[in-house]
């Protein structure tokens, strides 16, 4: 019966994406040789025009096309990335490379939400379009990019300012979301910036019975007071549900060093003329940053308490502000027709869609938008909790297959809009 054979071919699909899950692309040493393979041959399956591209040595990016009839039109990037961060193997309830399925349908998997999931429902609804004889007008793209999980420095920055990224003439991309624990999808419309900054005290050492201004310790334990408070008064508008997660500073300390090590533990004795801790601070692209880097000489790490900050692993500081010192937004109005067009196209799929948002965290769209260019987060997840970056990170399988169907609607839709309309405006800016 054809019941039967969807069921089948909904099997097939399922055990691509547990194929794709499998593949062990875990910062820090990512098997980018074995994602490349697969999906190159699932570009050669579905007769795309497949290219491999080394920015950077060892750093694969993939790059599919799908020949549009009207290759002269701003073309669609669908963008993923392969990597995926570690997972701590023994606390998860199945192995995160297995890509186990339970009795309720969970997909459990590093990479089954942020974004191995995203990836595939690209390739399978681009599958069901050609199957059915869809033909886009615009030529489509598919990139799936290395390192986003370590700030994109070697895949995606690299990428958008490259030649071959030019020739693309893209007009509209699309990357990661977040999943959603209502029926309403979540789609983005910017997203906060990463600064990661160290702050280091030092200080004069001394007994440590001894009452004295201006330790290492005292001093960096102010600093860390007055965190907290910020910290709690950008909280407290969350929950009283006057801002949104993207909406707000966020800073979280990611470590503490300090004290005098001895063999067998710390020196307890001795009050340490160092002490540091690192944070990671997220800001709106409405912020005041500059209220903030006064903020952060004034109070967080002013000189005069022997205080100095610095930038941490990866030297992330991403700018609120674009070249011109406009905040760096995709924009929603009818000024932006991609967004009205994924609106309607969720909603002729079936989803449901929520009130744009900031994603709170990075993604690579942020290079991409930089430019100039539109870019979206979406990824198609409802009822689903949020467990990026967790243990038992999963996605239902029925969730994915909504999602594949969702896609079809979207890449049919903006692979169809045929009005040169604003996109060619981003041409000549270019
Ligand atoms: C700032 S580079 C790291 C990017 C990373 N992206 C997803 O989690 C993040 O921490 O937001
Ligand atoms: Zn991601
Ligand atoms: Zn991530």
């Amino acid at each position: 019966s054809s019941s039967s054979e969807s069921e089948s071919s909904e099997s097939i699909i399922i055990s691509r994406f547990q194929t794709y899950l499998q593949i062990k692309t875990d910062q820090p040493n990512p098997n980018y040789t074995q994602s490349t393979n697969f999906l190159t041959s699932q570009a050669k399956s579905l007769s795309l025009q497949s290219q491999t591209i080394e920015l950077v040595s060892g750093k694969p990016l993939v790059l599919l096309k799908w020949a549009g009839t009207s290759p002269n039109l701003p073309s669609i990037m669908l963008y993923s990335h392969t990597d995926v961060v570690p997972a701590e193997h023994d606390k998860w309830a199945h192995h995160p490379f297995e890509a186990h399925i339970d009795s309720r349908g969970r997909i459990y998997a590093r990479g089954s939400q942020d974004m191995k999931c995203v990836g595939m429902q690209y390739l399978e609804a681009v599958r069901k379009l050609k199957g059915w004889g869809f033909v886009p007008k615009r030529d489509v793209y598919l990139v799936f990019a290395p390192d986003e999980e370590i700030g994109g420095h070697d895949g995606a920055e690299k990428f958008s300012l490259s030649q071959v990224f030019r020739e693309l003439n893209v007009g509209i991309v699309l990357d990661e979301g977040l999943a959603s624990p209502d029926e309403h999808y979540r789609a983005f419309y910017a997203e906060r910036s990463p600064w990661w900054m160290v702050i280091k005290a030092v200080g004069a050492p001394g007994h440590g019975s001894k009452l004295y201004d201006n330790s290492a310790m005292e001093n960096l334990l102010k600093s860390i007071e007055s965190i907290r408070r910020y910290r709690a008064s950008q909280f407290d508008l969350i929950k009283a549900g006057l801002k949104a997660e993207g909406d707000v500073v966020s800073i979280n300390m990611a470590f503490l060093k300090a004290g005098t090590p001895s063999p067998t533990g710390f020196v307890m004795n001795l009050q340490p003329s160092e002490a540091e801790a690192g944070f990671d601070i997220r800001v709106p692209p409405t912020a005041d940053a500059e209220s903030l880097e006064r903020r952060i000489a004034e109070e967080w790490a002013p000189a005069w308490r022997n205080m100095s900050v610095s930038l941490g692993q990866f030297k992330q500081k991403v700018p609120v502000t674009d070249a011109y010192g406009k905040p760096v937004v995709t924009k929603t109005d009818s000024s932006n027709p991609w967004w009205a067009l994924l609106e309607n196209a969720v909603q002729e799929a079936g989803g449901k869609l929520g009130k744009p948002e900031i994603f709170p965290a990075s993604t690579d769209a942020r290079y991409f938008r930089n430019l100039g260019l539109p870019a979206i987060g979406f990824s198609p997840m409802a009822n689903t909790p949020v467990l990026l970056h967790d243990h038992n990170e999963y996605l239902n399988k029925d969730e994915y297959l909504k999602g594949i169907k969702i896609y079809e609607s979207i890449i049919k839709s903006f692979a169809s809009f045929d009005e040169h309309g604003r996109d060619e405006r981003f041409k000549d800016e270019l």
